[in-house]
């Protein structure tokens, strides 16, 4: 795959062999009915593997348990047997399986019924389900199919119509957990509190059943999402294909240069699509995994192009999967996976979950897919027992991406991450809290299952806005409006803003309130389902978006001005001169225009806009560095003066509003897949500009990395170009911490803030009370920062990059960014951290 590419540009920077394994099967346990024993065998399941049956039995024997296996482990037969054997045995045990997207339900669905099991009854209940066939199904169905939407609205909302399913209800299946985290994970973990109070209240009490991608502390993180104790059940027996992971690095242009005349990689995507017709050329099955919807379709039209130089013929055997998950699509293409008849696919992660691809010949995702449990997951589509098969990690201009593959060990040795979650957050707690009460009154003792004192608390508020009122017996829904509608589990807090497109009036989807200035301001380019549109008109009154289908040769980047200030303060440590610190925050921001731009990065146009201004409160982690550790020098003396013109010292804030896109849409624009969403750093502030120091002369890097500990020895001019480098980089790496990705956290810096009263550098997230990542970034702050530094430091570049301190979006135009002052920073803070003990 190399063959070509001069050594010296070798773009592969580790290669790992992973090993096989053999299945390792078991019994069919001994309470499994005959006739599903049969179904089974007739589907090519002779018998179960171990990991299977041990789950299984959990389930049946009444214990909650979570199943965390690799990628097509056969994590759906152990939820399938036991449900399958009580209905087979004519038990009235219903049985409700929720997955995150509809597709996904679907597939489950398809699978349970092709096996044509006697007494079994299975239907979906969700968006899509006809009004005519919701009676049925709420009569008559024994197994229910649906997502954590369609529970909250309309299954647990009017619980009464469900009276008998909820009686007989035995068993919830929750599939794809890892996948409930932040924000979302959040509410689902209320969602399912809810269900059970619901299920309690028809004298039911069902086991749950959760499948997951291999994530670590499963038990736990299983636990904490429905609130009950959960085994784990981790030792997976499935056979598996040794696999070969390379890492690889595209190299830089020296034709092309970027924002501030920085040097460009050749993007991931044109890589994979080399890649991938090399790999279609060889006769290998494979899938590349692309983060976008237009990106994955420009990868296969590129893979095309370039076979159609080799073979003509074989540019037909090569498709992008577009998402919109219908299930029949779905099985097409695995059919012609499956036949040979395709042998290259680009797709977004559309196909990670769900979909019964495996042993493939080869996998390569371009770009960091946001966790480990999506990496391994994608790359668990290939090897096939018996042959070997081919990862191939393509990075993208990206300071994580950069530190990962220069870090093999934390891609490849590191246990996969735990969701995060935070059911306690009180912007996701109120609503819930409301839903619950409005469902059946609340008692005492059922508090303690919401989170006890802050949901108390919350509980007096409503009953302050006469929502609700305190009884003796309890808390009792007095209003008249139910809540439910106003709920959006996906987002947080507000209406949120339709796109529409004028023309038709059809709905493309929707963005939350909080990022709709950032995605959807006009003369934005907004991207459905791989179509592009332009924004006419914006009206936050209404909630509407107006958009005229459009495909122009540029992107928009929004440009904002952020200011932040300390509401409260959770935690500080103190290390000489370094603080850090959790706490809330109120992070005020304006969009104020955009910029338009090609792809290759030239700078078309700056358009001015006259938007609102936003608020978010929410968490955040923060550190400080007193003036004397930022302005001593190094041991060596040389740091902070060679060839560096003095400017004047910024007082305002450097800042990056990331923020994540109205996840509402996420039936119609799924995670991960997003179309236009505020990404990378963005935001700019009120910096005094520091005009007077171009890029090219500052100081160099070399000088850092010789540098001993101590302070930063940086002369004042460049501290914010220093700090705001070191936050976009801490922005990138925080995902490897958080399990979040980088659009749903923000970031702050500034030469001196007015609440700290010293140079200071904030992470918050993006959402409004905060999803935990703060928390964790708390946690892990030096791990964190010393990733941050490493990721700068490994980058070649030699004054900064989007690999390292520049971020695609920056509101601020990635100025002022020091890559070498970040280094120095990050040295001191360090140093700090470590000599004064953490
Ligand atoms: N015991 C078994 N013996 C042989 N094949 C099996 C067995 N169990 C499951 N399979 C097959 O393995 C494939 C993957 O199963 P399944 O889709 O349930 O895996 P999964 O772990 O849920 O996958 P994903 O990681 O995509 O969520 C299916 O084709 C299924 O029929």
């Amino acid at each position: 795959m190399t063959a070509g590419i001069p050594s010296r540009e070798n773009p592969i920077t580790h290669v790992a062999d992973l090993p096989g394994r053999a299945a390792g099967y078991a019994e069919w346990p001994t309470w499994t009915d005959p006739a599903v024993v049969a179904a089974l065998r007739d589907c090519g399941v002779s018998a179960p593997w171990v990991h299977q049956a041990e789950a299984a039995s959990h389930a049946y024997e009444g214990r909650h348990v979570v199943i965390s296996t690799g990628t097509a482990s056969g994590k759906s037969l152990a939820y399938q047997l036991p449900v399958l054997s009580r209905l087979a045995a004519g038990e009235k045990a219903n049985a409700l399986y929720l997955s995150p997207t509809k597709a996904l339900g679907a597939d489950q669905l398809r699978s349970v019924s092709s096996l044509d099991v006697p007494g079994v009854r299975a239907a979906s209940f969700d968006g899509d389900t006809p009004m005519a066939e919701r009676d049925w199904v709420r009569a008559h169905a024994n197994w229910v199919f649906t997502n954590p939407d369609m529970l909250h609205r309309g299954i647990l909302s009017a619980h009464g119509r469900w009276a008998t399913f909820f009686r007989r209800l035995s068993c919830v299946v929750v599939d794809e957990c890892h996948s409930y985290r932040g924000v979302f994970g959040s509410h689902v973990a209320l969602l399912l509190r809810r269900l059970r109070r619901v299920a309690e209240h028809y004298g039911a009490s069902p086991v749950f059943v959760l499948a997951s991608a291999t994530t670590a502390s499963p038990a736990s993180f299983a636990s904490r999402l429905t609130g009950v104790p959960c085994v784990a059940v981790t030792e997976d027996a499935s056979p598996r294909g040794a696999r070969t992971v390379a890492l690889w690095e595209p190299p830089l242009l020296e034709e092309l240069t970027g924002e501030n005349g920085a040097p460009v990689r050749r993007s991931a995507g044109a890589e994979t699509s080399r890649i991938l017709a090399d790999l279609v050329v060889e006769g290998a099955r494979s899938l590349a995994f692309i983060r976008s919807r237009r990106g994955a379709e420009l990868a296969a039209l590129g893979a095309r192009r370039i076979l159609s130089e080799v073979d003509p013929a074989l540019t037909e055997t090569v498709a992008a999967y577009r998402s919109g998950y219908l299930p029949e699509e779905r099985r097409a293409l695995e059919a012609a996976l499956l036949s040979g008849r395709l042998l290259g696919v680009a797709t977004t992660n559309a196909l990670e979950l769900g979909v019964d691809i495996a042993g493939l010949d080869a996998v390569v995702l371009a770009g960091y897919p946001g966790t480990l449990a999506s990496f391994w997951q994608q790359a668990g589509r290939a090897g096939r027992s018996g042959d070997s098969a081919l990862v191939v990690f393509v990075a993208r201009d990206d300071p994580l991406d950069t530190y990962l593959v220069h870090h093999p060990a934390a891609l490849l040795d590191r246990p996969v991450e735990t969701a995060v979650l935070d059911p306690a957050n009180p912007y996701v707690l109120a609503p819930q809290l409301a839903c619950a009460v409005a469902e059946l009154p609340l008692t005492t003792p059922e508090l303690e299952m919401f989170g006890g004192a802050a949901a108390q608390e919350v509980l007096a508020e409503l009953a302050e806005q006469k929502l609700l009122r305190r009884r003796s017996s309890g808390w009792y829904w007095i209003s008249r409006d139910r809540p439910h509608a106003e709920v959006g589990i996906r987002g947080t807090g507000g209406e949120q803003i339709a796109v529409v497109e004028s023309d038709s009036g059809r709905m493309l989807g929707t963005v939350d309130p909080g990022a709709a200035c950032f995605a959807v301001h006009p003369g934005a380019v907004y991207l459905h389902q791989g179509s592009s549109y332009v924004v006419d008109e914006l009206d936050l009154e209404t909630g509407l978006a107006l958009v005229h289908a459009e495909n122009p040769d540029w992107t928009t980047t929004p440009r904002e001005i952020v200011d932040i200030s300390v509401l409260s303060t959770q935690e500080k440590q103190d290390f000489g001169g370094v603080s850090v610190c959790l706490g809330e925050v109120a992070v005020t921001s304006q969009v104020v225009g955009y910029l338009r731009r090609r792809p290759s990065g030239e700078v078309l146009d700056h358009t001015p806009l006259d938007l609102p201004e936003q608020s978010l409160r929410t968490r955040a982690v923060w550190y400080t560095v007193s003036s004397e550790l930022l302005a001593s020098s190094a041991s060596d003396g040389e740091v902070g003066t060679g060839g560096h013109r003095v400017g004047t010292e910024s007082a305002g804030p450097v800042g990056t509003g990331d923020a994540r896109e109205g996840s509402g849409a996420a039936e119609a624009t799924p995670a991960g897949d997003r179309g236009l969403a505020r990404s990378g750093s963005q935001v700019g502030a009120r910096p005094t500009r520091d005009t007077g120091s171009e890029v090219g002369e500052r100081s160099d890097l070399s000088h850092e990395l010789r540098r001993t500990p101590g302070g930063a020895g940086l002369v004042p001019a460049r501290v914010p170009g220093a700090l705001h480098a070191a936050e976009h980089a801490a922005i990138g790496l925080l995902p490897l911490f958080a399990t979040c990705d980088r659009w749903d956290i923000g970031g702050v810096s500034t030469a001196w803030h007015e609440d700290t009263g010293e140079a200071t550098v904030f992470v918050h997230d993006g959402h409004p009370g905060g999803a935990g990542f703060a928390e964790r970034g708390y946690a892990a702050i030096v791990p964190w920062l010393a990733a941050t530094r490493e990721a700068i430091v490994s980058c070649e570049c030699p004054t900064g990059c989007p690999s390292c301190v520049q971020s695609p979006k920056c509101g601020n135009g990635n100025e002022p960014l020091d890559k070498a002052g970040a280094v120095a920073v990050l040295g001191t803070v360090l140093g700090a951290l470590r000599q004064h003990g953490t």
